[in-house]
């Protein structure tokens, strides 16, 4: 991006933008998107989208913030600090989509990653069908790598849940998106069966790579999506390239659902802080 007050120097540490919605459970949205970011030792900023009143239960309340003071939001940070990479999750109207839009355009921001957040876990509405159109339409054009889940991208190729199942359907949907506009897509397997974790990704570079991992037997996992979207932006703002950003994001969030806290009496969150932790990838969950 243009950076007008470095003059051609580098940032001393790579910095990473969140636009995305507040979560008062600390879970998922910009609270596990900052968490992220400082476990990968990048300085995150964050402009917020929405409100939630949210635990480990599900969503009790929802509020938009105005698109202006998103707008507002986006220059102050972009207009002085500047980004290496940014990342979007919750963008719950089309007036916030289209300001995130422009903004990214106006600053040339190219290390974009999109997560198209439609619904909470629990099934809530966390963004309206116009915004959601928007998104499609206007920011996945801007992506340099887009995370959905199986039920999103069934959502903005407009194909039924049981059309994509197997491995080889979701790399054709995943193949598919790509006709959207985005370098790359990741389509994550959390919500699909069997006893691995496969999120599928194409685009990097023309190859598709499948990055597996144990499925761990745990209901605590509010926030995986976000996570995985911020640390796969972390790893961007680092200088990766997608592949190695999504191999990281990967390790990340496997690892901090490994040490999941079991704190409230629903689902309960990650715990970011495992990645500090040595031996921790790969091992068995929190009881
Ligand atoms: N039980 C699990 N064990 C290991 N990895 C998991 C598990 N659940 C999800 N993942 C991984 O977490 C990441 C997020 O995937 P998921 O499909 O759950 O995203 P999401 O549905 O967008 O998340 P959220 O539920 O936060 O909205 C992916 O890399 C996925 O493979
Ligand atoms: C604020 C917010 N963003 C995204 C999600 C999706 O996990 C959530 N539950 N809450």
């Amino acid at each position: 991006m243009k950076d007008p007050h470095r003059q051609g120097r580098p940032s001393p540490v790579p910095r990473v933008l969140a636009i995305a919605g507040s979560d008062s459970g600390g879970g998922a949205g910009l609270q596990a998107d900052l968490k992220t970011f400082q476990e990968l030792e990048t300085y995150g900023t964050c402009v917020v989208t929405a409100l939630t009143a949210q635990n480990s239960l599900g969503v009790q309340r929802v509020s938009a913030v105005p698109a202006t003071l998103v707008a507002d939001q986006l220059e102050s940070v972009l207009a002085d600090i500047g980004t290496d990479a940014a990342k979007t999750g919750m963008l719950p109207t089309a007036d916030i989509v289209a300001a995130v839009a422009s903004a990214i355009r106006r600053h040339g921001v190219d290390r974009l990653v999109v997560d198209p957040v439609r619904t909470a876990t629990a099934g809530t509405a966390l963004v309206n069908d116009e915004a959601f159109g928007a998104l499609r339409d206007i920011l996945l054009p801007l992506a340099a790598l887009v995370t959905p889940n199986v039920p999103e991208a069934c959502a903005l190729l407009g194909v039924r849940e049981d059309e994509v199942r197997t491995l080889d359907e979701r790399e054709s949907a995943a193949r598919a998106l790509l006709g959207l506009g985005p370098r790359a897509v990741l389509l994550k397997g959390g919500h699909a069966a069997g006893d691995e974790c496969v999120d599928v990704l194409v685009g990097a570079d023309g190859g598709t790579r499948f990055f597996a991992a144990p499925r761990l037997p745990t209901r605590h996992t509010h926030g995986t999506g976000c996570t995985l979207a911020a640390a796969a932006a972390a790893c961007l703002a680092r200088g990766h390239s997608a592949a190695e950003a999504c191999g990281t994001a990967k390790a990340f969030v496997a690892a901090a659902i490994a040490r999941a806290v079991p704190l409230g009496r629903g689902a309960g969150p990650l715990w970011h802080a495992a990645w500090r932790e040595p031996g921790i990838r790969g091992s068995a969950p929190r009881t």
